[in-house]
């Protein structure tokens, strides 16, 4: 039992006080965890363009003030009553889609998308509708069930991956959203199969998470697909065959172009950049008769997809991921072991590391193009080891 178990603890967080603001690094009280809750001591998390989301003000989910972050690699430091599957000391990753083993969805085997928590995770709220963060003497909202841009962060036990402690957990975090997203897009939700041809959408962790899980199940072909030429290296070194960047083809749409190069268009197709025009591009770039295009990125509220029917009368298949299907409290460890065989990348992902007092700089290198993914510590900026 830590010596903190069962107090308030009051430790640094990065708080969004509204959209559209930088966020500010301030004291907060962080409540003991309830029943069937848990407190992470958080060491690192990754920023993911999803934060940067709801920090836009685009989310019609956000609610402010509230403590980002869903990509964290922690410690247990306390558990709430009830508690049996994770204990102070075990390493974790914090999951925003939660797996509860007994809810319609959950028991389907059909999907990933547990209901047990999510309408209250949705308006930033603990089950028992209420928070476990305070600032100032005001209550702060919790974020997609996870608020690792905090030291300390409670969340539900069914929102916890325990994963090998030997793995290292400034790497791993990212396997709390980026890179499972991607890599689960491609082999889970696609199923791309050997030989397939593939076109992948926006190169930030998401889209080269795609191409790493098409590699992997040997597609032939893997066309990557941004406006600044700067991926093309970074995309081939996770397996792409042909870069294309729209802007060289000004004369045509973008669906033209991949279907030109591969004739009757792709196997698969995957937008990862929230961007609903590329959303019909990558549907269109599919192949007659069986093409499926998985929609990843997160489109602004109000937004909404278009394309002739025709598209879909004519076999290809529009879907989408969350998580890229992955059951996080059953397949995140297994990541891990895979990661720790040296059988799945996650460092190559990392491009930034800052403190906790840099953590605007590393949304300003996410909007630039400039990160893939940048890591932020509580303790230190990354150069001493955890
Ligand atoms: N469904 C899910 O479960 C998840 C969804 N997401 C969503 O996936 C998306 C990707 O996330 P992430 O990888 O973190 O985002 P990033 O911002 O890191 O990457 C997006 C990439 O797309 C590029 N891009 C922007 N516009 C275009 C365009 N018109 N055509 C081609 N490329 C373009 C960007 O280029 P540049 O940098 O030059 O602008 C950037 O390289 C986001 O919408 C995020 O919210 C994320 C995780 C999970
Ligand atoms: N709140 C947003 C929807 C955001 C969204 O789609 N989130 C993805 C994960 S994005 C991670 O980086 C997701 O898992 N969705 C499923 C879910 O149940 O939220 C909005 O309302 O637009
Ligand atoms: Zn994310
Ligand atoms: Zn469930």
């Amino acid at each position: 039992m830590s010596d903190t178990a069962g107090k308030v603890i009051t430790c640094k967080a990065a708080v969004a006080w509204g959209a559209g603001k930088d966020l500010v690094i301030e004291d907060v009280q962080v409540d003991p965890p309830k029943a069937g809750e848990v407190r992470v001591k958080i060491l690192a998390t990754g920023v993911c363009h999803t934060d940067a989301y709801t920090l836009s003000g685009a989310d019609p989910e956000g609610v402010f003030p509230c403590i980002l972050g869903h990509e964290g690699g922690g410690i247990v430091e306390s558990i709430g009553e009830g508690v049996t599957s994770v204990k102070p000391g075990d390493h974790v990753i914090p999951l925003y889609t939660p797996e509860c083993r007994e809810c319609l969805f959950c028991k389907s085997g059909k999907t990933n998308l547990c209901v047990k928590v999510r309408a209250t995770q949705g308006r930033g709220l603990m089950p028992d509708e209420t928070v476990r963060f305070h600032c100032k003497g005001q209550p702060v909202f919790h974020f997609m069930g996870c608020s690792t841009f905090s030291e300390y962060t409670v969340v539900c036990e069914i929102s916890l991956a325990k994963v090998n402690p030997v793995a290292p957990l400034d790497t791993v975090c990212l396997l709390g959203c980026g890179v499972t997203t991607g890599y689960g897009a491609a082999v889970k939700t696609a199923g791309v199969e050997p030989g397939s041809t593939c076109a992948v959408f926006g190169l930030g962790a998401v889209g080269l998470a795609v191409i790493m899980g098409c590699k992997e199940a040997g597609a032939k072909q893997i066309i990557a697909v941004d406006i600044n030429n700067s991926k093309k290296e970074w995309a081939e070194k996770f397996g792409a065959t042909d870069f294309v960047n729209p802007k060289d083809h000004p004369d045509k749409k973008v669906q033209e172009v991949i279907v030109g190069m591969t004739g009757w268009g792709v196997d698969y197709s995957f937008e990862c950049i929230g961007n609903t025009e590329v959303m019909r591009a990558a549907l269109e770039c599919c192949h007659r008769g069986w093409g499926v295009s998985v929609v990843i990125g997160v489109a602004a509220s109000g937004k909404e997809i278009a394309t002739r029917p025709f598209q879909l009368v004519t076999g290809r298949v529009w879907k989408g991921t969350a998580f890229g299907g992955i059951k996080g409290r059953t397949e995140v460890p297994e990541l891990v072991e895979k990661y720790l065989q040296k059988k799945l990348m996650v460092d190559e992902f990392i491009t930034h590391k800052f403190n906790l007092k840099d953590v605007n700089v590393a949304f300003h290198k996410m909007h630039d193009g400039e990160a893939v993914r940048s890591i932020v510590y509580f303790q230190g900026d990354g150069s001493e080891k955890l």
